[in-house]
């Protein structure tokens, strides 16, 4: 996933040398290194805990790491540069149940107010475009945030966050709570953005239905380390299945092989004494290189 476009005119994202700890925990990223090229659909996978929402933050500003250089998005600093958010043109679609809207800052959405006033609350959009999302999200204006399913409060939050025309966008598993149609048309609109608009996106996810024509690329974290980032046509193991899910799931399943027999992995080491960490086989290595 190299950038073509060169250092000089980044339109996606670039991640060089990144380290980053949260406060009192071992270093989750050491060295980290990724490019996603414009225009690409790329999906995040790792096991649970592997780093891809911390990654994905980052990548939205919402962590800082070192210097301006560290984490590129549109050739911005990704921490520094706030007009790429407040502009519009950086995205991020969390789990959480708020909404990230320009200089407003976090908007929760749970509170007794309708569709209508979350959504017609936010300056600057094409009404155009607010009409196909809403459409396209089959939203009820008249919904009362507090009484909604989480589905349909998903759905606010979804049109909520692609009413300005973003240039990336980045998704943390928002498709969730979503049924199958709502998430399809979604997928599709999102291919759209991507092939008609040069739109980039990155797509944390464990639900893998009808990705395998969907994804352009694919970038996979075991434990806080890029293992993979690759076309997803040059996926040597799709080659012979179609089923995106059983190659991942083969991944992870070896990860957690390998962790537990591995013999210089100090878990299986420690496991032969007292300490309290042993009985865990989850504990990765690194976990343990810190707390020895
Ligand atoms: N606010 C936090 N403070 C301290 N540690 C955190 C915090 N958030 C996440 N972590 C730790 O960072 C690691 C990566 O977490 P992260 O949420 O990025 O993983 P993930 O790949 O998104 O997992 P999942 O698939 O479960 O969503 C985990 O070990 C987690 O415990």
């Amino acid at each position: 996933m190299v950038e073509e476009n060169g250092n000089d005119d980044l339109k996606g994202i670039r991640v060089q040398g990144m380290q980053f700890s949260y406060d009192g925990q071992p270093p989750l990223f050491v060295n980290f290194n990724l490019n996603i090229s414009p225009g690409s659909r790329c999906l995040l996978v790792g096991a649970n805990g592997s780093g891809k929402t911390t990654l994905l933050k980052i990548m939205a500003g919402k962590h800082m790491v070192g210097g301006r250089d560290v984490v590129r998005v549109l050739n911005c600093s990704a921490f520094h540069d706030t007009q790429l958010v407040c502009g519009g043109n950086l995205a991020y679609l969390g789990g959480s149940w708020s909404k990230t809207v320009g200089s407003a800052g976090e908007i929760p959405l749970q509170g007794d107010f309708s569709a209508e006033h979350m959504i017609f609350g936010v300056e600057g959009v094409d009404p155009v475009r607010r009409e196909k999302l809403i459409e396209l999200l089959d939203i009820d204006l008249q919904w009362r945030m507090h009484k909604v399913s989480d589905g349909q409060r998903r759905r606010v939050q979804i049109c909520m966050g692609l009413l300005h025309p973003f240039k990336v966008l980045l998704l943390d598993e928002v498709t969730v709570d979503l049924d199958v149609v709502a998430r399809m048309d979604l997928l599709d609109f999102f291919r759209e953005e991507c092939e008609q608009r040069g739109a980039t996106l990155v797509y944390a996810t464990h639900i893998f239905d009808g990705l395998e024509t969907w994804a352009t690329h694919l970038a996979y974290i075991q434990d806080g380390e890029l293992r993979r980032a690759e076309k997803l046509s040059d996926v040597s193991e799709l080659k012979n299945s179609t089923n995106l899910l059983s190659v991942v799931e083969s991944w992870l399943r070896a990860e957690t092989k390998r962790e537990r027999t591995n013999p210089s992995n100090p878990v299986n080491q420690i496991q032969k004494t007292n300490n309290p960490f042993a009985s865990s086989p989850f504990v990765s290595s690194r976990h343990m290189a810190y707390y020895r």
